[in-house]
């Protein structure tokens, strides 16, 4: 008989839990002060933008003084949208972008997503007039290595910018200054790996300094980097005023904080991954905030072994054992309706041709292994996808880069892709969930893919990024 692990928790949210995300945050109460509040990304409206970031500064602040957010004075970032021909014309703008894209065995660009993302600040900055100094790591090289350099990136940007973009061989130096003083108004000049320095990623000053002396501001646009100190996303602000955020930045957070902070309800999110340990920060944060949570990928047997169930040789953390029933209880007491597959798709190899066949979720045979969440599972969590408004997905169902074990992924991205039509807002929250949104080809339609894996999940658990935190302030007033 197929396992009852779903229907032990409620399936309606309690109204307690409703309201106390509602007084957590509350952005209705605020009255922005910032000419930011004009500014819109991608169809997103500029007060929605600037509620994200709002929204989390308030969390900051009443979880600092145990206090809600009312009467509470709260501060949003200054945005690229803010800067406009007057702040912007003549002027040297360093900005940091994340195009640490993947590149095949002849440096050819595999994947663009990262470099058609950074296109908007760019052509924001180069219409009004500025002289774009652009700076980005790719790869992890210790010291200068050829293979990591950004030169294959030139044409792409060139194309996507419909101008021609000057290269620097170094991201610092006297060579470096000469380009930059010969860049014309609306030109971009594309610095060269700023990780050849390993001065970098220990945010030494003196470096920072050395890159902030190229420019007269700073726009931090690379989303994907923010959750890393470093000197060009974090040591450079303090040389550089203002310190804005990008488009990009911007969007990122207005959906993995904002849309999830303060989400039309129903919400649900969606966690699966490899490992429940890497995803205890998000789960439990996502607790706080949703009302229902479907489990996935290969974490599920952790959960499974808790109770009680045969696994088989599924992956499984022994160490975790506690930890999976302490979050079912969580999820028990906070109402929210937390909903581990029913089935699931076993294989007696970890391989792409293994024999595989469905089995109830309690019921997984010595020596086979779970590798996707099985069609009852699918029917089950699409039902309660159904009922929802708002949609995150972090982490795959299954091992989705063997076909055979892609089915339940494939099936969330399809559903995903469907409920985005009818007007829910889904969120991918980056990593193998948008490779699989992607190899379903659905990835146009949802409301948003977050560019950033480890940011994504940093944001996701409630985490405040260093490259966010350190930027300009744009004064908000709670009333
Ligand atoms: N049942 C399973 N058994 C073993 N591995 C699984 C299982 N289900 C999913 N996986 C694997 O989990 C991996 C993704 O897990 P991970 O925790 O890294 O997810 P993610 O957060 O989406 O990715 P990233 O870490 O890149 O952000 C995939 O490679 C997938 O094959
Ligand atoms: O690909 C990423 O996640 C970002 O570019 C950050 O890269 P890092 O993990 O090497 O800092």
């Amino acid at each position: 008989m197929a396992s009852t692990a779903a229907t032990s928790f409620s399936l309606l949210p309690t109204s307690s839990s409703r309201r106390r995300v509602a007084a957590v945050v509350a952005p209705s109460r605020l009255t922005l002060r910032s000419p930011s509040r004009r500014l819109g990304f991608a169809g997103v409206a500029a007060d929605s933008l600037l509620a994200a970031h709002v929204a989390a500064k308030i969390r900051t602040v009443a979880g600092r003084s145990g206090k809600g957010p009312r009467g509470v004075a709260v501060m949003a970032k200054k945005s690229v949208g803010d800067l406009t021909a007057a702040d912007l014309k003549g002027k040297k703008v360093f900005v940091r972008a994340d195009l640490n894209v993947p590149l095949d065995e002849d440096r050819n660009i595999t994947d663009d997503t990262r470099i058609r993302a950074a296109v908007p600040t760019i052509k924001h900055l180069i219409s009004n007039g500025a002289k774009v100094i652009l700076s980005s790591h790719l790869g992890r090289p210790k010291g200068v290595t050829p293979k990591f350099s950004l030169s294959p990136l030139v044409p792409r940007l060139s194309e996507l910018l419909g101008i021609k973009v000057e290269k620097a061989d170094d991201c610092i130096g006297p060579e470096v200054e000469k380009l930059v003083n010969a860049l014309p108004e609306g030109g971009v000049l594309l610095l060269e790996n700023v990780r050849f320095y390993k001065e970098e990623e220990k945010n030494e000053p003196e470096f920072a300094k050395k890159l902030a002396a190229l420019a007269d501001l700073y726009v931090n646009d690379a989303f994907g980097t923010a959750h890393r100190a470093h000197a060009s996303t974090e040591g450079v602000t303090k040389f550089l005023k203002p310190s804005v955020a990008g488009f990009l930045l911007q969007k990122e957070l207005d959906y993995l904080v904002g849309a999830v902070s303060n989400p039309k309800r129903p919400f649900a999110a969606i966690v699966g991954g490899s490992k429940v340990s890497s995803k205890i920060g998000v789960i439990e944060s996502l607790l706080e905030k949703c009302d229902i949570l479907l489990l996935g990928g290969g974490m599920i047997f952790t959960f499974y072994k808790a109770q009680g169930f045969p696994v088989g040789s599924s992956l499984v953390e022994d160490d975790k054992l506690e930890l999976a029933t302490s979050l079912l209880a969580k999820a028990k007491a906070k109402g929210v309706s937390l909903l581990l597959p029913t089935d699931v798709v076993i294989a007696d190899k970890f391989a792409p041709d293994a024999q595989s066949k469905v089995v109830p979720a309690s019921e997984i045979p010595d020596g086979w292994m779970g590798l996707d969440v099985g069609p009852d599972s699918v029917k089950t969590f699409n039902d309660a996808l159904d009922t929802t408004k708002t949609i995150i997905w972090n982490g795959p169902m299954g091992v989705f880069e063997f076909d055979k074990f892609a089915t339940g992924t494939e099936a969330i991205a399809k559903k995903l892709a469907e409920l985005s039509g009818k007007g829910v807002t889904t969120i991918i929250g980056g990593g193998d969930s948008v490779a699989a949104v992607e190899k379903v080809g659905v990835a146009d339609v949802m409301s948003h893919i977050s560019t950033g894996g480890g940011a994504s999940l940093e944001l996701l658990e409630g985490k405040e990024l260093p490259g966010v935190v350190a930027l300009d302030e744009a004064v908000v007033v709670a009333v």
